[in-house]
């Protein structure tokens, strides 16, 4: 029996049988790539959903305390200084008493859209509450207290101003600006938030006393 070969060759309906297993193979190698790319696209929306504000459309504040965390590591690793304005709008309830909820949310997007057009390279805003805003952003030229003077002009300047709220024209006298710069070594988000917060207040008490003042 020696030199005699076992080798089977295969018969068409052995190739048709490996035909059929292949393209099963197939179908389910795509099958699996179009569910996990319809996962990726879910995971991405729900995680926008999550970061952003219904209303305006622009980052809310988890969104806001994860960038500042990061903008805050990068600028200690490079030694540079971050502007940030906390903004809160005077007399909003009064706004949305005397024109409607409505007018009031129209408002608000409408901040919204002013703070955006005024960012700058790197800058970032986000809504973080009711009538509450968070801009931030690296000093880029000059000192970091002229270049924080100059962020928190600019900011007032286009919140401030005529808005037209559907119902009514508004005369808008501008939000209360807080605006700090960071510190050398400053890493926790809290901290420069309470202190833009902080410097927030000082400004809304002192023009409420003017308002007092000049009846
Ligand atoms: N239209 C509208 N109103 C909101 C929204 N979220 C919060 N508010 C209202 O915003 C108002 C915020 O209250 P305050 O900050 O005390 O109002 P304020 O008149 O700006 O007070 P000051 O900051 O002291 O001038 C409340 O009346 C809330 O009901 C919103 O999404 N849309």
């Amino acid at each position: 029996m020696c030199g005699a070969s076992t080798t089977r060759v295969p018969e068409a309906a052995d190739a048709r049988r490996l035909m059929r297993v292949f393209a099963k193979l197939i179908g389910r190698h795509i099958e699996r790539e179009q569910l996990l790319e319809t996962l990726r696209r879910e995971h991405d929306s729900y995680r926008a959903f999550a970061l952003t504000d219904p209303l305006t459309l622009i980052p809310n504040r988890r969104a806001m305390v994860s960038e500042l965390n990061r903008a805050l590591a990068n600028a200690e690793r490079r030694g540079e200084v971050l502007h940030l304005a906390f903004i809160d709008l005077d007399g909003f309830k009064q706004i949305n008493d005397a024109y409607g909820h409505d007018a009031g949310d129209r408002f608000l997007i409408a901040i919204a859209e002013k703070l955006q057009n005024a960012l700058r390279g790197g800058d970032f805003v986000a809504r973080i509450g009711g009538d509450e805003f968070v801009v931030f952003g690296p000093c880029s030229s000059g000192t970091p207290d002229a270049g924080r003077a100059a962020m928190r002009e600019r900011l007032s300047e286009v919140t401030s101003g005529t808005f037209d709220l559907g119902v009514a024209g508004l005369d808008y006298a501008g939000p209360s600006i807080g605006a700090v710069n960071s510190s050398p070594g400053e890493r926790d988000c809290a901290a420069v938030l309470a202190r833009a917060d902080e410097a927030m207040y000082a400004i809304k008490r002192s023009r409420n006393r003017r308002r007092v003042v000049n009846g």
